[in-house]
């Protein structure tokens, strides 16, 4: 879709800004670019909409060589969207984010009806800010409505430089997860540049780590956590890399512990048999319609039992959709301090996450990474002691 063949760009003061880079980002795919300041990651951004040209190699764009495309005609394919959003602070929001489209000449009443479901796609009612100035704008919202201009024309390349970087932390994250909610709809081909190496490996499917105007690595993240290809990835990922590569692996069936199962409606003596026989302390309790409803401890031996599991069982929210992110899970174990995380498959009771599986899971996929093991000739072998 998008490539690079040993690109390299030298600033006519001599600078070399990018080194022989080669690259290809495929159709939908989202690329981050990701390295300390003033490595190439702007400058090669440039070079796709010809805001620079090449000192030697070339770019290709569906297999065209865009040195053959008029600049205005190729920047209709592609998005941009900068740091603070680049807005026009005299134009409306609907007028900033209809900008392509009057450029494209579409009819004025399409242009704003297209601007505003753009607004409404990025999160933004157009009603109330539709007519509002950039400067009457947060930051974060400004940030939207660059996404949104850029998306107004539907080019299949959005090129994002460093888009969300003037927002604090917690703005951030949020846009960060409704751009990959966006993204999983619209399915662009991105490339995406970011120095921070968290929203690199939350971002992207695959990381292009830049040192001088060369890639040092070009990996999907969690191979690039695992298995930092030289000394420089490494120290550019960072120590933590293990606590990052929480937030890139997904909790997987095979990662899941069976405790027995009872209904409410069950008997507690039966129950109670079926948690000795199993060897648990704990059962976990579904209610008639066979959803999770919490869990109930094995009464002591020679204990009376009486009644329905019902009277014994104790709630328990904490759960998860099968794919959720170790880190999730491990965050809401804390939350709920809790021994133990339900994992559900939409409705459907699939098992429950222990530390100890959560620690598996992720030895078990940076071993994966380092040795090329497929993740599932690995088995789990610990039993669930109870909920701590
Ligand atoms: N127009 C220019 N003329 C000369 N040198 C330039 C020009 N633009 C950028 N450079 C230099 O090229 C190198 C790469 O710059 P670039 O902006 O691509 O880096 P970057 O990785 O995007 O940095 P940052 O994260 O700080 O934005 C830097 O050394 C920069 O000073």
């Amino acid at each position: 879709m998008l490539r690079f063949e040993q690109v390299t760009k030298r600033y006519p003061d001599g600078t070399l800004a990018v080194d022989n880079l080669s690259l290809e980002v495929a159709e939908g795919e989202l690329v981050t670019l990701v390295g300390p300041s003033g490595c190439g990651k702007t400058t090669t951004m440039k070079l796709v909409n010809r805001l620079e040209e090449p000192t030697s190699g070339r770019i290709l764009l569906d297999g065209e060589d865009i040195a053959g495309i008029h600049p205005v005609a190729l920047r209709r394919r592609i998005g941009y969207v900068i740091q603070q959003g680049g807005l026009f602070p005299h134009r409306t929001v609907l007028d900033n984010t209809a900008t392509v489209l009057q450029l494209l000449e579409w009819k004025k009443p399409a242009a704003r009806k297209r601007a505003a479901e753009m607004l409404d796609l990025v999160g933004l009612d157009p009603s109330v800010y539709g007519s509002r100035y950039p400067g009457q704008l947060s930051g974060g919202q400004r940030q939207r409505v660059g996404v949104a201009r850029a998306l107004a024309a539907d080019p299949p390349v959005l090129l994002m430089d460093e888009p969300f970087g003037a927002v604090d932390p917690v703005v951030r994250e949020r846009l960060q997860n409704e751009f990959l909610r966006l993204q999983a709809e619209v399915r662009k081909t991105v490339l995406f540049v970011t120095h921070d190496i968290e929203e690199a490996v939350r971002l992207g499917d695959r990381i292009a780590v830049f040192g001088q105007g060369r890639i040092e690595q070009f990996d999907p993240p969690a191979t690039l956590l695992g298995a930092p290809a030289t000394d420089y990835v490494a120290q550019f990922v960072g120590a933590d890399r293990g606590l990052k590569r929480l937030s890139v692996t997904a909790v997987e069936e095979g990662d899941l512990e069976q405790p027995p199962l009872v209904d409410l409606a069950d008997g507690m003596a039966d129950a109670a048999g079926r948690m000795r026989e199993s060897g648990a302390r704990w059962a976990v309790v579904l209610d008639a319609s066979g959803n999770l409803h919490g869990w109930v401890p094995r009464p002591a031996a020679g204990a009376a039992v009486t009644g329905t599991v019902a009277d014994h069982a104790r709630r328990m929210e904490a759960w998860l959709p099968l794919g959720s992110s170790l880190k999730k899970a491990f965050g809401m174990m804390l939350q709920y301090d809790a021994g133990w995380i339900a994992v559900l498959d939409g409705d459907r009771f699939l098992g429950v996450l222990t530390p100890a599986g959560l620690h598996e899971a992720l030895r078990r996929s940076i071993d994966a990474d380092a040795q090329d093991v497929e993740r599932a000739e690995v088995r789990l072998e610990t039993l669930p002691n109870g909920p701590a």
